[in-house]
């Protein structure tokens, strides 16, 4: 198997070689990691936003169990805030296929890297998805699609198209309003093949620039730092919300409140 963006030295590259051929032939696992890192400043809750209940699970809880329930995925990491770790332990404690919780970073695309270091023994053919831990209505559907595009691709997205016409502002003013019908609103999980976004990163850590103007996910760090990797969008949905802004959670609640209903799958 080739790793086309994370070339060892050369000296050591036919050994390096032989052992990806070895890893090959195992099954290839797919990791979910849950991001869990932040504060939820724009919730402006006292804890971070991720250990709010919305119909009676903690948001957390919620994103973890829809990786835990989908049989694509085989382990699930954990990168919660600094100070709550024991909060996310109890929030994964139900959850068979979580393995550890580790403590984020500053900003999201650290604690991705945080992640990435707890998972340097793995192998460079191995799916990773990141997962925005307040999206807790991400679906099995999205799941099992992300992880079927990365048999073959690199690098997988999800995505729903823009109801509302988006521009571009400066200074107050419109400079651009880029023509709707291929603009899509970015959700979350995001995939790769290990090696891909540990290569990404690579690039991304000797460029000065990322420190001070970093992308806002990890795709934005491969499409920035491996322009030629093909990101393959799948489709989203509406019910995947960003919990972010007070109005989402009474959006979420009524989400949850669907639940239990007469007819209801969930
Ligand atoms: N240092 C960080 C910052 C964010 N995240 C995670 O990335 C996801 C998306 O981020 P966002 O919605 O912006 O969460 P917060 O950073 O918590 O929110 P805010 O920007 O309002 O503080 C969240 O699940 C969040 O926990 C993370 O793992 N580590
Ligand atoms: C990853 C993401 O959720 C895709 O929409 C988004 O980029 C996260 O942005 P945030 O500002 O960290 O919420």
């Amino acid at each position: 198997m080739e790793i086309p963006h994370r070339l060892p030295p050369l000296a050591t590259r036919d050994p390096q070689r032989r052992t990806v051929e070895f890893r090959a032939m195992r099954p290839m696992r797919t990791t979910a990691v849950v991001l869990a890192g932040g504060t939820g400043r724009r919730l402006g809750l006292e804890a971070p936003k991720q250990l709010a209940s919305v119909g009676g699970r903690s948001i957390l809880a919620r994103a973890i169990g829809a990786f835990d329930a989908a049989p694509q995925i085989d382990e699930i990491l954990v990168v919660m805030a600094p100070g709550h770790l024991a909060a996310a332990e109890l929030a994964a404690g139900p959850y068979a296929k979580v393995t550890a919780v580790i403590e984020g970073g500053a900003s999201r695309t650290d604690s991705t890297r945080r992640a990435l270091s707890a998972l340097e023994a793995r192998p460079d053919g191995e799916r990773v998805l990141f997962h925005d831990a307040a999206r807790p209505f991400v679906d099995g559907r999205i799941i099992a699609e992300c992880v079927a595009v990365l048999g073959d691709a690199e690098a997988v997205a999800v995505a729903v198209p823009s109801s509302d016409t988006v521009v571009v502002v400066e200074d107050g003013r419109i400079v651009e309003m880029p023509r709707r019908d291929s603009l899509r609103r970015f959700q979350t999980p995001q995939g790769f093949r290990l090696g891909t976004i540990r290569g990404a990163y690579e690039r991304a850590l000797a460029d000065p620039e990322f420190t001070r103007n970093a992308p806002t996910d990890d795709c934005g760090v491969v499409h920035r730092y491996l322009p030629g990797v093909p990101i393959v969008v799948v489709e989203g949905s509406e019910q995947n919300i960003k919990i972010t802004h007070p109005v989402d959670l009474i959006v979420a609640e009524q989400i949850t409140s669907r639940e239990n209903a007469p007819g209801s799958a969930d």
